[in-house]
């Protein structure tokens, strides 16, 4: 039978960040004091609310009372008052002012605040700028309480309720009743499923138009996350009909709205019709467009080839370097041409390349900017040439967007980068977004210079930049094929090569650098993982554990990244007293644990303890170690490699995964001086050459393998390349072919 009661929490004996459930201790007149469980997000202590739901008897704990719905009621105590007021909900307000406030009106302070504000004036140390403040943060909060109350019987977290809230203010409760869909354009990390199942509850018809075109972007999107740039209408079809589970005709008339209302932009080719969703178009066509027009651009100042061949045989001598004859002609390019691509393989001298280049250009008295699309990549390109490297992301400057959900670019077209030369490594990482935005950002005049390895897995990010550059044999490539003696004795880079050429690697051969240890089974792959990292391998090459790094295909599976985190964590970081755990909803998170930032904050605050330098930026892919972790402030810190300490409050924890054990596709860009890999029975696109490949060129000194060699060699032979739909080389063509260059002014309304 449903009861109805009202009364005050005395206490909250657990509360779920997440999904809001809640045990809490009430009193009420009726019943006394009981305890009651459900969804109640935004209780607190002191709070009076009014409860509607059902006993329900624990076997441990007895009578409960199980609330369906509650609501906020006004608050008649001056303790109650009191304790909101220092809460820590109010901006600007602490104890000693609650406390004032209290002393002056009583049990009506907050109606005051909300009818009367201006009587808060009278009180000492609030003027008005701190009243508008304070008035503001209440009845944003107020308003934060009412949507929480009202949309989490829809499932919706009161971490999204807060993000919902930030998009729409007064208005989130109506938007969301009258249209769920919005949801997935306007607030980041809702998508098209979240978004259905609330529209579900919501009784919202199954072929809404709302319905079919947000499931139609969401496939577009989906399809984006595998690489590609666009789909063909009938694969595109087939996915959204599975996706919404309506007739296809109603999908085909969702599309064709889409490109009246510009959302999509559909291409007919021979007999193909290609649909991408706008940024995706907008970004390769005007890619393809800056490209041409950037080799095109006749400079007044250009350095002509033979001089530029002069400098670097030059060069040679100072630098005591014979270089070989790629390596000089694609320096002398570099420096003569307006753009160039640079690719090779590991130890064909692509750095000490890249090192005459920007010698080259300092000779001329030019100014040079080099970059890399992660942070560790930027690193090891600074340590390689010893200049200065950053990220693409904060050479163009990024911010945020005023909602901070957006990434925005300070440097484009109106305020280009300022160099002369641009030099960017590891390009195979660029997705189409990231290059638009770059190419953006590049005046006519400078010169650019791609640098990066072909057989290297694409990008994560939508699009096939290298590899459709090179393919459309529009730009001028150099390609290094030559590997130095001094490379060639690795037999990393050698079993590198010849695994991209279809043969197997040299391995375990006495005193080298490549090993292979055999096990059957994915219990036994995993065991022998842990056993090297543990033991086996500190002890033998007196290696610390910081510098060797697991690498394995799959998060899930025995011997996937997942597993393989637990079960090193448990051998080289287990619980002893005094270290502290922060525990999460699958995972613990312990003192000393190896951990990887997953998304570019730039904001993110750092401090070198050593050095006592201070600054912003933590990136996608940098590697550390939790030092402490502090539950009373729900604050954690992390020590980056490079000596960056830095905060998390246990709301940010989504941006750190454990790291004793990372994919292969999140080590792109980064090298380690060994490399453990598992290798086992996988789907096959990821028992692949490319994979392989990507893998054990990420090791420096060793390289040990471990798995069945039935595997080892199905991922040499697996030339399985996850075709990517893109269409940047065309363009590439057409514009050069037809010398179409894009003039329209596409703004910037490309978000990232
Ligand atoms: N012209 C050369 N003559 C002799 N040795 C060279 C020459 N160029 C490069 N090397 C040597 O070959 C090795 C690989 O060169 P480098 O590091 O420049 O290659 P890379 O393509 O950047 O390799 P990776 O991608 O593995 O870092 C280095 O030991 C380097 O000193």
């Amino acid at each position: 039978m449903s009861i109805i009661t009202k009364g005050k929490v005395l206490d909250i004996i657990f509360q779920n960040q997440e999904n809001g459930y809640t045990i809490a201790v009430v009193y009420t007149d009726e019943h006394g004091t009981l305890t009651v469980t459900g969804c109640m997000p935004s209780v607190q202590v002191q709070d009076n609310v009014q409860l509607s739901g059902a006993w329900k008897v624990h076997e441990v704990y007895g009578k409960q009372l199980n609330i369906d719905t509650f609501s906020h009621l006004p608050m008649d105590s001056e303790s109650g008052v009191f304790s909101y007021l220092s809460s820590g909900a109010l901006e600007g307000i602490g104890e000693a002012m609650a406390k004032r406030i209290v002393d002056k009106f009583g049990k009506s302070a907050i109606e005051i605040l909300e009818k009367t504000p201006d009587r808060y004036l009278e009180i000492e140390g609030i003027g008005k700028k701190k009243l508008d403040k304070l008035v503001k943060s209440h009845m944003e909060g107020r308003e934060l309480k009412n949507i929480i109350v009202n949309l989490s019987p829809y499932g919706i977290t009161p971490a999204y309720c807060m993000k919902i809230f930030k998009a729409y203010k007064e208005k989130s409760v109506k938007v969301v009743m009258e249209n769920p869909y919005a949801l997935c354009q306007d607030v980041k990390g809702i998508g098209f499923k979240k978004a259905d199942e609330i529209a579900k509850k919501l009784n919202v018809g199954i072929d809404s138009k709302e319905r079919i075109e947000q499931g139609i972007l969401y496939t577009l999107q989906e399809s984006a996350y595998e690489g590609h740039t666009y789909l063909d209408i009938k694969d595109l079809g087939l996915r959204a009909v599975d996706l919404l589970d309506i007739e296809s005709e109603k999908v085909v008339r969702g599309i064709y709205d889409l490109a009246v209302s510009s959302d999509v932009v559909i291409e007919e080719k021979e007999d193909e019709k290609r649909v991408y969703l706008t940024v995706y178009s907008v970004a390769e066509s005007r890619s393809a467009s800056n490209l041409i027009k950037l080799a095109s651009y006749e400079k007044e100042e250009k350095t002509p080839y033979k001089d530029a061949l002069n400098i670097i045989e030059n060069l040679q001598n100072t630098e005591h370097i014979k270089l070989s004859k790629e390596q000089i002609e694609g320096a002398s390019h570099a420096i003569s041409s307006n753009l160039l691509v640079l690719t090779g393989g590991p130890g064909t001298g692509k750095t000490t390349t890249l090192s005459f280049i920007i010698k080259g250009f300092e000779e001329l008295g030019k100014k040079v900017a080099l970059c890399a699309p992660t942070g560790r990549a930027a690193k090891r390109m600074s340590e390689a040439t010893g200049k200065s490297a950053s990220t693409i992301h904060r050479l163009l400057e990024v911010g945020y967007s005023d909602d901070e959900e957006a990434v925005i670019f300070n440097k484009n077209e109106d305020e280009p980068i300022k160099a002369d030369a641009v030099i960017v490594d590891e390009i195979s990482m660029v997705d189409v977004l990231l290059l638009d935005s770059l190419l953006k950002a590049i005046k006519p005049g400078t010169t650019l210079v791609f640098v990066g390895d072909k057989d290297q897995l694409p990008s994560v990010g939508a699009g096939s930049v290298l590899r459709d550059i090179i393919e459309s044999d529009t730009i001028k490539t150099i390609r290094l094929t030559e590997v130095f003696r001094q490379a060639a004795k690795s037999n990393i880079i050698v079993s590198a090569h010849r695994i991209n050429h279809g043969e197997m690697p040299i391995i375990n051969k006495k005193d080298n650098d490549f090993f292979f240890m055999e096990r059957y089974s994915q219990r036994e792959t995993a065991d022998l993982v842990v056993e090297l990292v543990s033991k086996r391998l500190p002890e033998y090459y007196n290696l610390s554990p910081k510098d060797i790094q697991v690498l394995s295909p799959m998060r899930k599976s025995e011997a996937g990244v997942n597993n393989l985190n637990t079960l090193i964590q448990e051998a080289i970081n287990p619980l002893e007293s005094g270290k502290r755990e922060h525990k999460g909803l699958n995972r613990i998170l312990r003192t000393g644990d190896k951990v990887m930032h997953i998304k570019n904050n730039y904001e993110k605050q750092w401090k070198n303890e050593d050095t006592g330098e201070e600054g912003e930026g933590i990136f996608n892919g940098d590697i550390g170690y939790i030092d402490f972790i502090e539950p009373n402030d729900k604050k954690l810190y992390i020590s980056f490699d490079d000596g960056k300490r830095v905060e998390y409050d246990f709301t940010e924890l989504d941006q750190i995964e454990h790291a004793f054990a990372t994919t292969v596709h999140k080590s792109q860009g980064s090298e380690f001086p060994c490399v453990v890999l598992p290798i086992y029975a996988m789907p096959p696109m990821l028992m692949s050459r490319k994979i392989l490949y990507t893998a054990i060129t990420r090791a420096k000194k060793l390289l040990v393998i471990v798995g069945n060699k039935k595997y080892l060699s199905a991922m040499v032979s697996n030339i399985y390349e996850e075709k990517r739909n893109t269409s940047l080389g065309e363009k590439l063509k057409m514009f050069k072919d037809q010398g179409i260059i894009l003039e329209e002014d596409y703004g910037n309304s490309v978000p990232f």
